[in-house]
């Protein structure tokens, strides 16, 4: 079964795995477990898939071990989850490297889930789980979010924005989408 048949680019796209990409917040592990059982298909996400793997939380790995060690892992997480259909919910540095861009274009298609950077901010207040936001204040994080900006919009197949919308319509939405496509 195909989760996105379609025309990208001027071409027919035909996929079973859908990766949801976008930055800290924008939703991806949230809207992807709601997509899933709203189509019906399996879920995976490479954080939790990292933090099963190594018995650790992210947070502990990012302070024990350090970032690269946890890009590493990232990557192996792409290249090991192989049950189709699938939807592949990542963690928002996944586009930080090439190879992993590569990896996800080669296997499936690419939903970018945006979000304006007020909006995150609102949405993880006071979250302590994601070790890049800790210690930073607003503008350092909107200069991240800035700089990952075109990371997320040049390795995007689809742009889904989420700006002001509710979880249950984005996941309407995207299966909406998904199953007229
Ligand atoms: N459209 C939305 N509206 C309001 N809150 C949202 C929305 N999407 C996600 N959230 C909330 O934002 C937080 C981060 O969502 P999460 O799915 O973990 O994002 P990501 O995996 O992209 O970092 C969660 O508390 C989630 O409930
Ligand atoms: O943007 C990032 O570099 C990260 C995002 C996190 O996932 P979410 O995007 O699901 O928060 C998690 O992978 C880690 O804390 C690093
Ligand atoms: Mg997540």
């Amino acid at each position: 079964m195909e989760l996105f048949r379609g025309i990208l680019g001027g071409k027919v796209v035909k996929a079973q795995i859908i990766y949801l990409t976008g930055f800290m917040g924008s939703g991806k592990t949230t809207i992807g477990e709601g997509l899933g059982k709203a189509l019906g298909v399996t879920v995976v996400d490479t954080d939790k898939w990292i933090e099963e793997k190594e018995g650790k939380a992210i947070r502990e790995l990012f302070s024990e071990k350090g970032e690269g060690f946890f890009r590493d892992l990232e990557t192996e997480a792409l290249q090991s989850i192989s049950q189709t259909p699938q939807i592949i919910t990542t963690g928002g540095g996944i586009i930080l490297r090439e190879d992993n861009v590569s990896i996800m274009k080669e296997k499936g298609i690419v939903i970018n889930l945006k979000c304006e950077v007020e909006e995150i901010f609102q949405r993880l207040a006071g979250d302590q789980s994601r070790p890049l936001l800790q210690n930073k204040n607003k503008k350092e994080i909107e200069t991240m979010y800035l700089e990952r900006k075109k990371h997320y919009e040049q390795s995007a197949d689809i742009i889904f924005d989420t700006s002001g919308k509710s979880i249950r319509k984005i996941i309407q939405e995207l299966k909406e989408y998904l199953l007229k496509n």
